[in-house]
């Protein structure tokens, strides 16, 4: 899905990675003419207006003094200036020519947003917006469902009370047949919102019949359409065994739109003539994923088929239902396209809290639950991996502080790699002297990790779950789970199953495959570590935790620079513009998470998470695999920061990202132009072709003001973009990849 960068193969810039080309070949009147040409093309950052700061994000390196190199053999570990206590000799590191470690704790960027004096006043707890209701007056038979219903929701499910949307919802569609389109927050139940008025509708035609009752063989009622399937209908099978499915019959048919569509087209035994309810869950997830046209094509085939039914009851026409958390205009489409003079269903907000705030029609807000304490953290990319590290060794210091995280990554690679960086050993390392100085010997590592490999194995057969050691402590021990759209689908239902039923601390690293229509229990933090490619994505992403009126927290890490004009993003999914919305920084995280340490407290945070950072390095120089695994998430990591959707593009501009620093949150010590990923161009072959392409533009080609091919990395980006959902569509739309059951 989101994550599979590893499809997004667009070139980056040469502006991006290389300060200065160096040209060669050609007559030396070229070479001087091309780097005239290139001394006057603009400067990152220039042209911007006065009044637009540059971003401190960005370093030129052009422009920045010359730095003395220290070579890994003499001074690793030692900040550049004023630095930190170099490493004691025995824990020292591996000879690699050429190879610089440059300090965590120099040349970082400040943070350019001056922080909003907070009010004095203590800031009170926001009373849950999507739990249940509590007040005893509304029940789910005061709502007009069935004691039989009522009662199966009791003892099967344990659902005592309906929550605000449920109780708008089958109100409405229990007594009208209009059309209706369901908005509420993330966790607030929609799915029986239109479930429970459906199945009673569909119950109540059983009475009508009384000779015969419903059977499967009576007719499809109803069709629910969603992008992924989280139950056992159509959509994750082989097309044979489902036609046998659907030849035997049935009454309600959960299907993705792809699949739908196909059997609509090739399945004769798929009779729709009886179909009166169509139900459209997560429209903005549908429409995101392209669905638009099979959705329409459902549409006028469901119409042009329908025909009375012989079934006493059935209502004449059909009522569609839309459904989702957002309302963005791809949705308003999908509602042209579907709904016929519909309803809009919406919570009530006095059902929550007994007051309105007369804002109740802005169709922006209140996106996020109340409760959901949100903060963001300010970190420089050269700090990334340390306070991640950091952040979830201090939420894990204890038993019981937490029990399950989800940490959102752009893309498979980056959830790969920090997989296998937080499931390794700290401080072993293949022929290296142990911690009391004796030389281990090589044998004896390849033992050592040979265990631990086989102990994983036991752990986990595909792979994907770990001891999360970077963050387990004595007291404490967590478990790591990966999740990607690049997994197999049984490796992925399978991982899933795990870390939604682990008694264990649990952490996930996984990509946007998590991000929607899960209903994972027992998350407590979300971090989006990468933020995401939209809004809506985020607001998603962060309702995986406060969900059904419980409390969850959720922090995104933001660099410093235009990446923090996304705090308004933040502030808008609040009724009250986001007054607790908390900021943290690098350093707080750091001195919480290394300096207080339950295993020790003999060195300070910085040389502590300097120690880290360079035993991260080390260990990615001294195996191969693991050195790849860190360059592929580096890139993989650039191609997807460049697909955040056009209109938040200017707070996540690829331009302004220092590639350096970068390169460091991979425990990368070669500068980027160094990094070779087969089947990537290197940065010489780029600069010989943009050489030539600039000799070509000046021997008389105009191009004109504002086409896409000025820029390139703007109309690259849209093609990644669209590749990126196409490659979201094939993963998610015929896979029944969360079916936990
Ligand atoms: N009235 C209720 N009381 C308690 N739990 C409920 C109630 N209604 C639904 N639930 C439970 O809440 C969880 C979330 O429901 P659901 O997945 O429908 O939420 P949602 O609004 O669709 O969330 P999202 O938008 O994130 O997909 C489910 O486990 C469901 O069983």
């Amino acid at each position: 899905m989101a994550d599979d960068g590893m499809l997004l193969n667009f070139a980056l810039g040469d502006s991006v990675i290389t300060q200065e080309a160096k040209y060669k070949g050609g007559t030396w009147r070229d070479r001087l003419s091309a780097k005239k040409r290139s001394q006057h093309q603009p400067q990152p950052g220039e042209g911007k207006g006065p009044h637009q700061p540059k971003n401190p994000n960005q370093t030129q390196l052009g422009t920045r003094p010359a730095k003395r190199q220290r070579t890994t053999d003499s001074n690793e570990g030692r900040g550049g200036d004023g630095g930190h206590r170099s490493r004691p000799q025995q824990q020292g590191p591996r000879r690699h020519p050429g190879q610089f470690a440059s300090s965590l704790f120099t040349s970082n960027p400040e943070s350019t947003h001056v922080e909003e004096p907070k009010s004095e006043e203590p800031i009170q707890d926001a009373k849950p917006t999507n739990a249940p209701l509590v007040d005893g007056l509304d029940t789910f038979t005061n709502l007009g469902l069935s004691p039989n219903l009522a009662a199966h929701l009791l003892t099967k499910l344990e659902l005592k009370a309906p929550t605000a949307i449920q109780k708008a919802s089958v109100s409405q569609l229990l007594k009208e047949e209009s059309d209706a389109f369901i908005q509420a927050e993330t966790g607030s139940g929609k799915t029986l919102a239109y479930l429970l008025p459906l199945v009673q509708r569909i119950m109540a035609l059983s009475k009508a019949t009384k000779e015969a009752g419903v059977h499967r063989d009576s007719g499809l009622f109803a069709i629910i359409l969603a992008p992924t399937l989280c139950g056992t209908v159509i959509g994750g099978e082989k097309k044979k065994s489902e036609k046998a499915r659907l030849r035997k019959g049935l009454n309600i048919l959960v299907a993705t739109p792809g699949r739908l569509a196909d059997h609509l087209d090739n399945t004769e035994v798929l009779d729709v003539s009886n179909v009166r309810w169509l139900v459209l869950d997560e429209g903005d997830r549908l429409m995101d994923l392209g669905f638009e046209e099979e959705l329409q094509g459902i549409v006028k085939k469901l119409d042009a088929r329908q025909r009375p039914s012989r079934v006493p009851g059935v209502p004449t026409r059909r009522t569609t239902v839309l459904c989702s958390a957002t309302l963005k205009m791809n949705v308003q489409r999908l509602g042209e396209i579907s709904l016929k003079d519909a309803v809009h269903i919406k919570a009530d907000p006095t059902d929550e809290d007994g007051e309105t705030d007369g804002n109740k029609d802005d169709e922006d807000s209140f996106r996020v639950p109340a409760q959901l304490k949100q903060s963001y953290a300010v970190v420089p990319s050269k700090l990334r991996l340390v306070s991640l590290t950091a952040f979830l060794k201090r939420t894990f210091i204890r038993k019981g502080s937490v029990m399950k995280a989800i940490v959102f990554v752009s893309c498979a690679d980056s959830a790969d790699f920090l997989f296998e960086v937080f499931s390794r050993e700290f401080g072993k390392r293949k022929g290296r002297k142990n911690k009391d100085g004796n030389d281990s010997g090589d044998e004896e590592d390849e033992s050592d990790e040979a265990k631990v490999l086989s102990e994983r194995e036991k752990m986990s057969p595909h792979g994907t779950i770990a001891p999360a050691t970077a963050f387990s402590n004595s007291l404490n021990s967590v478990r790591l789970h990966r999740l990607h759209g690049s997994l197999p689908q049984q490796v992925r239902t399978a991982t899933l199953k795990s870390f939604s039923r682990s008694d264990d601390p649990s952490v996930m690293v996984c990509t946007d495959v998590a991000a929607r229509g899960l209903d994972l229990p027992n998350v407590e933090l979300v971090i989006e570590y990468d933020p995401a490619f939209s809004a809506d994505d985020h607001t998603h992403r962060i309702g995986r935790t406060a969900r059904l009126g419980r409390d969850g927290r959720a922090c995104i890490f933001l660099q410093p620079g235009c990446e923090e004009n996304y705090v308004e993003i933040l502030k808008r999914g609040y009724r009250d513009g986001g007054k607790a919305l908390t900021r943290t920084d690098a350093t707080e995280i750091l001195k919480r998470g290394f300096g207080v340490s339950v295993d020790s407290t003999s060195k300070n945070w910085e040389e502590k998470t300097t120690d880290w950072q360079m035993d991260v390095e080390r260990w990615a120089l001294d195996n191969p695999k693991y050195l790849e695994m860190a360059r592929r998430g580096f890139q993989s990591h650039i191609r997807a920061y460049a697909t955040h959707i056009a209109t938040e593009r200017s707070m996540f501009d690829i331009k302004e990202l220092h590639l350096g620093h970068l390169a460091k949150s991979f425990a990368l010590r070669d500068r980027p132009g160094k990094i070779n990923v087969p089947g990537l161009r290197t940065s010489k072959e780029e600069t010989k072709k943009d050489f030539k392409a600039s000799r070509s533009g000046a021997a008389g080609q105009k191009r004109k003001a504002g086409a896409a091919d000025d820029n390139p990395v703007a109309s690259s980006t849209d093609d990644a973009a669209r590749r990126m959902r196409q490659k979201m569509r094939e993963n998610m739309a015929g896979a029944s990849e969360f079916n936990l059951a």
